[in-house]
């Protein structure tokens, strides 16, 4: 597993039960599933307003596109630690899906899918 993504799970895991008045993370967890919930949809909007002015190659653009990606992806995995999943399953699927074309996986589903 990426390096930072491991020290962050760590410190993610011994937020959850921290104080909200010293922890950004432990105030996420103390307002609730919804709460972070709303935060990565506002990131998932963040990001998209700033891909969509990088491509119009608004100055300063890219960097916020990393900023707002970093932001959703923080909130991702604070998501993924509020409901007792381990951010290595979301890293398996992406490995046990590596190699396999989004196109043939989708032609090979059921038809009712
Ligand atoms: N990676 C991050 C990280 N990325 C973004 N953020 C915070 O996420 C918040 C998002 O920004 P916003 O402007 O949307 O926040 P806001 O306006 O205060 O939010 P609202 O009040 O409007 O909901 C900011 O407070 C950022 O500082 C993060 N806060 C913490 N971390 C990591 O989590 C660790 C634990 O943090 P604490 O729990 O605060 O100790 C830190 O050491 C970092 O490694």
């Amino acid at each position: 597993m990426n390096d930072i993504l491991e020290q962050l799970a760590e410190v993610l895991a011994q937020r959850r039960h921290a104080d909200p008045a010293t922890s950004y993370v432990a105030s996420l967890h103390h307002k609730g599933l919804n709460k972070i919930l709303e935060k990565v949809g506002e990131e998932a909007t963040e990001t998209i307003l700033a891909a969509k002015d990088a491509a119009d190659d608004v100055e300063g653009q890219r960097q916020a596109v990393v900023a707002e990606t970093a932001d959703l992806w923080f909130h991702s995995l604070v998501m993924l630690s509020h409901l007792g999943i381990d951010q290595r399953d979301v890293l398996d699927e992406l490995a046990r899906r590596f190699g396999v074309s989004g196109l043939d996986e989708k032609a090979a589903r059921p038809s009712d899918q």
